[in-house]
């Protein structure tokens, strides 16, 4: 198979879908692999290491796309290239569609193939491909929170741990999946009183035994988050239902009960956001106010840290870029857990969750092999 791995040009992302490691892989395998010029720079890969592992650099995107039977991203693709995408090709990256109608009109008129990292599955219905930037992504909520705390950055002028004789700050992380036990080990480590709400109690049991004495974790409910809200300085949004629009969690008429200079990181902004009043930022303009309250909301929260994300990323992704390479995608989709990877095929949704988040015309992926 002809892969082609892009230069992701989603603002500040610096990650890249595949290291020079992996190209020798692939190489190893009887594969072909393009990489865009400078597309690893930013993760600390230059071009000569891929070409030392046998991968082929190409100009520009309009090449890879034009010679690839597999495009590989981190990031969805953006409007310069959908033009580029062609029919049939299989396009394997974070998509998101959820959370974007506009994204998911524009690809299923590119007649390709969306194999969405996110949704894909392994044998205990954990999501494999999303694991590694929600560990990722969850200290890093943390860290920014901590951060956008501090007064000088708008927030309330508080130090997350507290000092000998003054009160921590006040930790409220909804969703104890990946990102929210990531999130809340770091705020317990810098000393916080966390608090972690989820709605599955085998969850909680086990996040009940293995956290520390200053997290509790409590069964989520709508009075219970109303409530908490008040007293928190600091709340992460780390909830998922696998493909779907997240749900909105907190109200606008909630916030307006937080303490002004409060922060709120929403993590699940790339499934639409969990907050009422969240929308997506960028790195280069990550927070904005809504009644006194910071809200940080950026996508890819991951792209923040390149050198440590593109090794966690593709240590999960090669795996099965690899699966689809050697037997093809359709071969691989016996695999139940890949198969709800696949979001699209051609003009048919086959992600239930996706479109149902738009009222569209589902189509089994099974009617489609
Ligand atoms: N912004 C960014 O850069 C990144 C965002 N994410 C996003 O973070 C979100 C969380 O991802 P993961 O932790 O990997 O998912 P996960 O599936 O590991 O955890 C989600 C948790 O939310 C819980 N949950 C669902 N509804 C709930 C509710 N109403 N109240 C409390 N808990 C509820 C589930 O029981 C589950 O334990 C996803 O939307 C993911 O796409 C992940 C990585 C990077
Ligand atoms: C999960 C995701 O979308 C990201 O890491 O950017």
């Amino acid at each position: 198979m002809i892969i082609g791995i892009l230069k992701e040009i989603k603002p500040q992302e610096n990650r890249v879908s595949m290291t020079p490691s992996g190209v020798d892989m692939m190489k190893t395998n009887g594969h072909k692999v393009y990489v865009e010029k400078n597309a690893g720079l930013g993760s600390g890969f230059e071009d000569h290491l891929y070409i030392k592992a046998g991968a082929a650099i190409l100009d520009t995107p309009e090449e890879i796309y034009g010679i690839s039977d597999m495009v590989m991203h981190v990031k969805e693709p953006q409007e310069s290239e959908f033009s580029l995408i062609k029919k049939w090709q299989i396009v394997f990256t974070y998509l998101h569609l959820a959370a974007d109608k506009d994204l998911t009109h524009a690809l299923l008129k590119t007649g390709s193939i969306g194999i969405a990292y996110e949704t894909i599955e392994d044998r205990n219905g954990k999501l494999p491909l999303l694991a590694p930037m929600s560990e990722v992504a969850g200290r890093l909520a943390t860290q920014q929170g901590a951060k956008y705390l501090e007064r000088t950055f708008g927030g309330r002028g508080l130090l997350l741990g507290g000092v000998t004789g003054t009160p921590p700050a006040n930790v409220l992380i909804i969703g104890g999946g990946v990102v929210g036990i990531h999130a809340a080990r770091v705020a317990c480590g810098m000393g916080a009183n966390v608090t972690v709400l989820d709605m599955n109690l085998d969850r909680l049991r086990y996040l009940s035994e293995i956290m520390p004495a200053n997290c509790q974790a409590l069964m989520s409910s709508p009075a219970l988050i109303k409530d908490l809200v008040k007293t928190s300085d600091l709340v992460v949004g780390a909830v998922l239902i696998a493909g779907a629009k997240a749900p909105k969690l907190i109200t606008k008429q909630m916030l307006s009960t937080m303490k002004k200079g409060s922060v709120i990181v929403d993590v699940a902004i790339d499934q639409g956001g969990c907050f009422e009043t969240s929308r997506p930022t960028t790195h280069g303009d990550p927070v904005y106010e809504v009644d006194g309250v910071i809200h940080y909301s950026v996508a890819n929260m991951p792209g923040a840290v390149p050198l440590t994300s593109t090794i966690a990323l593709t240590n999960a992704t090669l795996p099965y870029a690899l699966k689809i390479a050697n037997n093809g995608w359709k071969a691989v989709c016996k695999d139940h857990g890949f198969a709800k990877g696949v979001n699209y095929v051609s003009d048919k949704l086959v992600c239930k969750p996706v479109a149902d988040a738009f009222s569209m015309n589902y189509t089994a992926l099974e009617s489609m092999l």
